[in-house]
């Protein structure tokens, strides 16, 4: 398996890092054997797999539930969960309990937190001294979507822009160990990347990135009906699998299925 270092070199030779989500076996399974750097259990799951508006109801255990079945599928790849919404601002005390019980019990590599805040900074750096690598996440943070306003690319203007900067900075300092940037301007994303040790993950972030994540089902166009701007589809799945059940089920009424071949005699 991969280790922060790698990732750290990796950062250092220029060579990008390759990151999917993953939220149960078979995608953890294939995803690993097409050779992903790292995997995502990603708080989308509520919005592509749970079918949530937003990333806001999804649970500690649902975390738990599918990040397991990833391990399971992909026994040797770097895996990051993500903490879900407001399992991490309570109290100091709470957040390292949910980021135990995660942990521990799914094999995690690494917890993803959103935001940058004094409270985050000193948990990045609780978690770290505790043994919990943290991957921290700017720009967009979708777990705040109802305090932005949306689904929206963030920190276009200079203030904003040099915030995100000293957030980023403050985070490598207090340990985190890469960090996401989701919907900023691709200078934005650039600066970043130039002014930190620790790699930098694009979602929606631009070219200049150390690597790149996007969503499972997103890529393969798979369940989802309106890609965001900022996606690539390298498929559609949506066509093949349609197709696909409708000739099941026209087989069926059709009885072309089953046939002699498929069936048992004694
Ligand atoms: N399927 C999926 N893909 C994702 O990348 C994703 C999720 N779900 N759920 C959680 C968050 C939410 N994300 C999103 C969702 C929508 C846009 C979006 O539609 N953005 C507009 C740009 C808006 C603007 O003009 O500022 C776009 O057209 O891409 C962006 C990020 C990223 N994450
Ligand atoms: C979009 C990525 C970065 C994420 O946080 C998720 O999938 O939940
Ligand atoms: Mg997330």
């Amino acid at each position: 398996m991969l280790t922060r270092i790698d990732f750290q070199q990796m950062k250092e030779k220029k060579k990008k890092i390759t990151m999917l989500t993953s939220y149960d076996y078979p995608s953890a399974k294939l995803a690993e054997e097409a050779g992903i750097d790292m995997l995502l259990v990603g708080d989308s799951l509520g919005m592509v797999v749970l079918g949530y508006d937003s990333t806001v109801k999804v649970t500690v255990d649902d975390m738990i539930h599918h990040a397991k079945a990833v391990k399971r599928g992909a026994e040797n790849t770097f895996m990051v969960v993500d903490m879900p919404f407001m399992s991490y601002h309570i109290s100091l005390e709470e957040s390292l309990t949910h980021a135990r019980n995660i942990f521990q019990s799914t094999d995690a590599q690494a917890l993803k937190i959103e935001g940058a805040t004094t409270e985050l900074l000193n948990l990045t750096r609780r978690l770290t001294d505790s043994g919990i690598p943290v991957v921290a996440h700017l720009g967009l943070t979708p777990q705040s979507v109802n305090v932005l306003g949306g689904f929206k690319v963030q920190a276009r203007e200079k203030q904003t822009a040099d915030k995100l900067i000293e957030d980023a900075k403050q985070l490598e300092v207090n340990g985190a160990i890469a960090v996401v940037l989701e919907c900023v301007p691709l200078d934005l994303a650039k600066t970043v990347t130039e002014e930190l040790t620790i790699p930098t993950i694009g979602i929606g972030a631009g070219v200049h990135c150390d690597g790149q994540v996007l969503v499972y089902h997103d890529i393969l166009k798979y369940g989802v009906d309106r890609l965001p701007k900022f996606v690539k589809p390298y498929t559609d799945l949506n066509d093949t699998i349609k197709g696909a059940i409708e000739s099941y089920c026209s087989d069926v009424v059709d009885q072309l299925f089953p046939t002699e071949k498929q069936s048992f005699k004694n």
